[in-house]
């Protein structure tokens, strides 16, 4: 595991770009596409902002991505808590991407049903190939949930099946999400983290005893590929 600190959230959306955009022609070196599964939250706007301008913007062969998400919110694509539409805001309609290559999570059919066509679509890419994603980007709630993998909830768990829905009564809402087992098979994972709300976590997490039902972020280990944390000082405070 690779820890980068940076000062604060826009300082590391630097690190996290530059480090990006390096790994990003390294791969694309050795091989004709380059999957990429894109977070929500706040915290990686700033990153997708960034991407979208220069020098990014144009040294980035974007035609060559192949887009996935690790998980949705099952709300309408128009909503603006729609995990898809924010990144089409912040980043896909602003750079030269290939509208076939995007894969976004149904949420205009039943959860259930989406899931299951996300998981074929899945294997239909990769068709048998044994690493799965170039890159995942994910973030680590307060409550140090990532994907859609929160605190108590069975799907941590799950050994079988790529992508589950399940109802988060929590939040009142189904949610569709990648499983632990497919994005540990990633080539490479980075989360990205900031703000002082995350530091206590964050040490349970890296440092504590494994408790997954309680940071269900411990999880993920990719088996063969990277781990990545990108960090800012205030996140990392307590580490
Ligand atoms: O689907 C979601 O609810 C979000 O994507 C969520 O999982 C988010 O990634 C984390 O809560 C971190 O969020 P922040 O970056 O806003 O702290």
């Amino acid at each position: 595991m690779e820890i980068h600190i940076g000062k604060n959230s826009k300082d590391l959306s630097s690190k996290l770009a530059e480090w990006f955009s390096e790994y990003i022609q390294e791969v694309l070196g050795k091989q004709d596409r380059f999957t990429f599964v894109l977070s929500g939250g706040s915290t990686p706007k700033q990153l997708y902002a960034l991407l979208a301008e220069a020098p990014y913007s144009e040294s980035i062969p974007w035609n060559r991505i192949h887009f996935f998400w690790g998980d949705e919110r099952a709300v309408p694509f128009e909503d603006s808590r729609n995990n898809a539409r924010m990144c089409y805001d912040e980043l896909l309609d602003k750079v030269p991407v290939v509208a076939e290559n995007i894969h976004v999570m149904r949420t205009d059919i039943a959860p259930e049903l989406a899931a299951a066509e996300y998981e074929q679509v899945l294997k239909t890419y990769f068709n048998g190939s044994e690493t799965t994603f170039d890159f995942v980007l994910l973030g680590m709630g307060d409550d140090g949930h990532t994907l859609s993998l929160f605190p108590g909830t069975q799907v941590i768990h799950e050994q079988n099946d790529w992508v589950k829905a399940f109802f988060l009564a929590a939040q009142d809402m189904y949610r569709i999400t990648l499983t632990a087992p497919l994005v540990n098979e990633a080539a490479c994972v980075a989360f990205l983290a900031t703000g002082a709300g995350k530091a206590e976590t964050l040490k349970h997490v890296l440092k504590g005893e494994q408790n997954l039902d309680l940071y269900p972020s411990q999880i993920i280990k990719p088996a063969k590929g990277q781990l990545h944390w990108f960090i800012d000082e205030a996140a990392a405070a307590l580490i």
